[in-house]
């Protein structure tokens, strides 16, 4: 199980989004959990290392926990994201790692990995996502 942490930012119906050079299929911005970490503590360190943004703590929201087959693994390696919403503070700046930074909609549901699509699902029920 990969346990990883998400940042839901929506803004205008669409969620910010990221694609790492040699890949092809959207993500949404966040990372696995160090030893010791909260929910918070690793959501503001894999946001700064991704995007140079400063999540603001007190602002995050719990949107859920989803977890499906994680993409580019063998099959039955699971990923968990367990998904917040959060204010940040600064400009978002794709790091180098980043090849791409860019806000999705329903529509884009066929490019991104299975765990993203039940996120839109979810969001899109919720009409939260156009
Ligand atoms: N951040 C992120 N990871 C995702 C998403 N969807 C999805 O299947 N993953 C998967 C991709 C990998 O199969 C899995 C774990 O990635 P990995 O173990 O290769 O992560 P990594 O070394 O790059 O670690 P990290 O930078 O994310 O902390 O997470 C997503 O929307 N966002």
């Amino acid at each position: 199980m990969i346990d990883k942490v998400a940042w839901i930012r929506l803004e205008n119906g669409r969620i910010l989004s990221t694609r790492s050079h040699g890949k092809s299929v959207y993500y949404i911005p966040g990372g696995k959990r160090e030893s010791g970490e909260s929910d918070t503590d690793t959501l503001v360190r894999e946001i700064r290392e991704e995007l140079d943004v400063t999540i603001t703590s007190a602002s995050t929201t719990h949107v859920g926990t989803f977890q499906a087959q994680a993409h580019g693994h063998p099959n039955g390696t699971t990923v968990r994201m367990t998904c917040y919403a959060a204010d940040y503070e600064g400009t978002l700046t794709p790091s180098s790692e980043i090849a791409e930074v860019i806000w999705l909609t329903y529509q884009d549901r066929g490019s991104v990995s299975p765990v993203d699509q039940l996120i839109f699902d979810h969001l899109h029920e919720q009409a939260l996502l156009d």
